[in-house]
């Protein structure tokens, strides 16, 4: 199978199957502090208590990877949520796929966020480590630890070909 993903917009809707979006600008706000903060409540849910897992926070700095991407993997971690925060304002990559026994490369989705966006992955849903578009980029990540195997990759047969170019980046 050869495929070349098209990108898109990162909107509330649109990643609704793979998980939630945190992100402001499609969020509803309340007043707090006196009326000096807004808050932006519960944007998304940590969902890592599963055989004793406890919430964790992260920070990675990832590198870029070649583009032409060729994906040659997916994992999913299939005891909890995981949650990346852009840090620095940078546009990233998401690569997700449906929850599913294995990913469906001919249902891999690209999205991009626009820096401001972070995403929540839901518990077993298919996704592609992290894709930083900027050298040293970083994220603040709120995931699980705990006991089991909370990280399941599968690699695609070298006859799977799905490739993402950056060529035709919408606008954000
Ligand atoms: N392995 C790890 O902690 N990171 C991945 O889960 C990822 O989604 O980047
Ligand atoms: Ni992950």
């Amino acid at each position: 199978m050869n495929k070349t993903l098209k990108i898109e917009t990162l909107t509330p809707e649109a990643f609704k199957p793979f998980g939630d979006l945190i992100d402001k600008e499609t969020s509803e706000f309340f007043m707090i502090n006196n009326g000096s903060t807004r808050r932006y409540h519960r944007m998304a849910d940590v969902d890592v208590a599963d055989n004793g897992g406890e919430p964790i926070i992260s920070i990675f700095q990832a590198t870029p990877l070649q583009y032409p991407l060729s994906i040659k993997m997916m994992e999913r971690h299939p005891l909890g949520s995981q949650a990346f925060v852009p840090l620095l304002g940078n546009p990233y990559l998401i690569l997700v796929a449906p929850k599913d026994d294995s990913p469906d490369p001919s249902a891999i989705r690209a999205f991009i966020s626009n820096g401001r966006q972070g995403v929540n992955y839901h518990k077993g849903v298919w996704h592609h480590p992290v894709l930083a578009l900027t050298e040293e980029d970083q994220f603040l990540i709120v995931d699980r630890s705990g006991p089991g195997n909370n990280c399941d990759e599968v690699y695609f047969s070298d006859k799977v070909q799905v490739e993402l170019t950056l060529n035709d980046l919408v606008s954000i």
